[in-house]
């Protein structure tokens, strides 16, 4: 292709991602392509991108098509691919706020895992953008446990699926995390077959605590939304609270190196994501460089 590619760039809390709107899925964007598109120094620089396509358009979401009218074909800064994310949806959704194809209120975004209800708040009195809730659907919490380890300190960390895998590790010092540039080992190795993200946490108060997380496909990222709901949903059964048998919701807030979200659990399991998202810049590619970057 040689016509310039059109991209935005936008976040979620500092998750940062290159958008790439491709509305008939004509542009092909292999692994190398996105790496090379999300590398901080060569190229754009994300933590992952968000290929926006109709669902009718893409073979892995034209079932979708009548519940959703747009998929996020979303794929991790290394170039691999990932079921789901949740700061991706938000800031999927505020673009297409900003591109006209939306308007305040609710939509559906179809995902690979499943079409999420978004809602869009309207702007504060202020005119800042109002904050966009994600419906993320259910946390499962496989049996077992795994240890996560950083240097020579060891921790018990809780498998939560938020549709992908999550370790979640209650710490007593961020710092003890390390630099997470590489994943944290974990043991026992057949734990994930395809990888996980591993989320470190302290309590910061009641139902309030903050996280640092390395994701699969993207190293320390400054914020995740997957990983909150699974952050949220670890410390409420470490709390004692589980809504479905209260039935009374529970209401986590999330701090995390680039903002705050805030996790409510309903008795029902569904869990709803709150954060901001933002569009900052929109621009061109060049596709002769994207053509030898991606080589
Ligand atoms: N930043 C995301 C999660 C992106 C996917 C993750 N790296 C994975 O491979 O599962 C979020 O906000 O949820």
């Amino acid at each position: 292709m040689s016509t310039p590619i059109a991209f935005l760039k936008g976040h979620g809390a500092e998750n940062d991602f290159v958008i790439v709107p491709d509305a008939d899925n004509a542009i092909e964007l292999s692994p190398a392509a996105v790496a090379a598109l999300c590398d901080r120094r060569a190229g754009i620089g994300g933590d992952g991108l968000l290929h926006v396509v109709r669902s009718a358009a893409h073979p892995e979401a034209r079932h979708l098509a009548d519940e959703a009218e747009w998929f996020m074909d979303y794929r991790n800064g290394d170039g691999s691919i990932a079921e789901m994310c949740g700061n991706g949806v938000r800031v999927f959704a505020r673009y297409l706020q900003h591109a006209g194809l939306v308007g305040e209120g609710d939509l559906a975004v179809a995902t690979r895992g499943g079409v999420k209800r978004v809602h869009i708040a309207k702007p504060t009195s202020s005119g800042a953008d109002g904050d966009i809730t994600v419906g993320m659907g259910r946390a499962v919490l496989p049996e077992g446990e795994v240890t996560v380890s950083v240097a020579d300190r060891h921790w018990p960390a809780r498998n939560v699926n938020m549709g992908n895998p999550h370790a979640v590790a209650f710490v007593d010092d961020l710092a003890h995390a390390g630099n997470l540039y590489e994943p944290p080992p974990f043991s026992p190795q057949s734990a994930y077959p395809d990888g996980v993200n591993v989320e470190f946490v302290v309590d910061r108060g009641p139902r309030h605590v903050a996280m640092r997380v390395h994701e699969r496909g993207a190293g320390e990222t400054r914020a995740c939304g997957t990983g909150a709901c699974a952050v949220a949903v670890a410390a409420a059964r470490r709390d004692g609270l589980d809504p479905a048998e209260t039935g009374a919701p529970v209401t986590y807030t999330v701090d995390l190196p680039g903002g705050r979200l805030v996790i409510t659990e309903r008795p029902d399991g569904e869990i709803e994501m709150t954060g901001p998202a933002v569009i900052v810049a929109e621009g061109e590619i060049d596709p002769r460089w994207l053509a030898s970057a991606a080589r």
